[in-house]
């Protein structure tokens, strides 16, 4: 493993360099790897792995949407597209892809499904690691592995095609065969990581959530909304508050941040802007430290989980989070986000 210094700490990572996709159809040579759940995961992981010479098979069920976007992939029914319970039975990795909550009520079925010296692989902690909640134990004699990816599933498969890479974490929760470290990162290479950090379970998940819930995107969003609310209230017009509140940030300044850091988007604005931009930060980073603070707790404690469970586990879970989602497209931010959108000259031109 390569050792990295991340900012004075030292870790270690596996690249693609030392972990050749080679080495990686080597190892996965004689498995037959099942993606179950075909949703925002699963195509991105499957057709990677597909790509890279790894057999993959797809279970889902049969009929919905996701079945015929496996199929509009290229799964065949009856030969690598199966109802979840054959297309597991059939796999020596089974890659348990389908929404957490899905998991849970799948799990009987799937755990009836493993045979000695399977992998059960996950690209999340949650299930393993809130049993109480989930009720999901995997069975003594199977490997427990998990390679997650730091992205949407969409990009896992969108940097593959470009030639980059997602980042992802591995851990290893149960070693059976005395190959669950090999199989982890064979896969954590063929479903298309460019490097891969060491983590555990528990680790992956508390860290997961938190991030998604925080900067990643529930702050994100919490933040946008205030600041644009704000420069309505006092009278701006849409389209401004809407370009100096996201436009500007995600056709230009985060751009910066992820080709050279924070330091250097900052010294790439004017002295006026970084004045206030330095001034400004640790107030804010005070103002939600308290929030971050209940986040964490409440991943910690099993709340967040609860929740998940609770909400995405109802029968009308779909219809109520399409009407969430419809609120804030239909909200005049997002509407006046849609509009700007459309006017950036590359769109203009269609
Ligand atoms: N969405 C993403 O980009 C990321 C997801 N993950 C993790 O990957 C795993 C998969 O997540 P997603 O791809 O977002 O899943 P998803 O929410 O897209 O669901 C995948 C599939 O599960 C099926 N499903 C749901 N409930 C079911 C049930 N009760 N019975 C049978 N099938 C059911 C649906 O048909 C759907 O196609 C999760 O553990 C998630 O936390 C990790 C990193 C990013
Ligand atoms: C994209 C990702 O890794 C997330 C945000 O954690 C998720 O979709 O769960
Ligand atoms: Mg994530
Ligand atoms: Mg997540």
């Amino acid at each position: 493993m390569a050792k990295i210094d991340f900012g004075g700490v030292m870790e270690e990572v596996v690249t693609s360099e030392e972990f050749p996709l080679e080495k990686a159809r080597t190892i996965l040579e004689n498995e037959v790897v099942a993606v179950i759940g075909y949703g925002v995961q699963g195509p991105g992981q499957a057709l990677n792995l597909r790509d890279n010479g790894v057999r993959v098979i797809v279970g889902q069920r049969e009929g919905g949407a996701s079945w015929d976007r496996a199929v509009a992939d290229g799964f065949v029914p009856g030969k690598t597209l199966f109802p979840i319970e054959e297309a597991a039975r059939k796999a020596t990795i089974i890659q348990y892809l389908l929404s957490d909550a899905g998991q849970v009520a799948m799990w009987p079925k799937i755990k009836a499904c493993l045979n000695e010296g399977d992998a059960l692989y996950f690209s999340h902690g949650f299930g393993v690691v809130y049993k109480d909640q989930t009720g999901i134990v995997p069975p003594e004699n199977v490997d427990v592995i998990l390679a997650a990816p730091k992205g949407s599933g969409r990009t896992v498969r969108t940097n593959f095609l470009d030639g980059s890479g997602i980042n992802s974490s591995f851990a290893v929760f149960q070693d059976f065969t005395g190959r669950a470290r090999e199989r982890c990162l064979a896969m954590g290479i063929a479903i298309g990581s460019g490097y891969l950090f060491e983590t555990t379970f528990e680790r992956e998940v508390y860290s997961d959530l938190t991030g998604e819930r925080g900067v990643l995107m529930g702050c994100l969003a919490g933040v946008m909304e205030a600041q644009y609310d704000l420069l309505r209230r006092h009278g701006h017009s849409p389209s401004e508050a809407f370009n100096e509140t996201v436009e500007e940030l995600t056709q230009s300044l985060i751009r910066l941040v992820a080709e050279n850091g924070m330091d250097w988007m900052f010294a790439n604005t004017s002295t006026t802007a970084q004045r206030g931009a330095l001034d400004w930060a640790p107030r804010f980073r005070d103002a939600v430290i308290p929030v971050f603070d209940r986040l964490y707790e409440s991943v910690k404690n099993g709340d967040e989980t609860r929740r998940v469970l609770d909400v995405n586990s109802a029968p009308d879970y779909r219809e109520k989070l399409n009407a969430e989602l419809d609120a804030i497209r239909k909200s005049e931010m997002w509407r006046a986000g849609s509009a700007v959108r459309a006017l950036r000259p590359e769109n203009r031109k269609q």
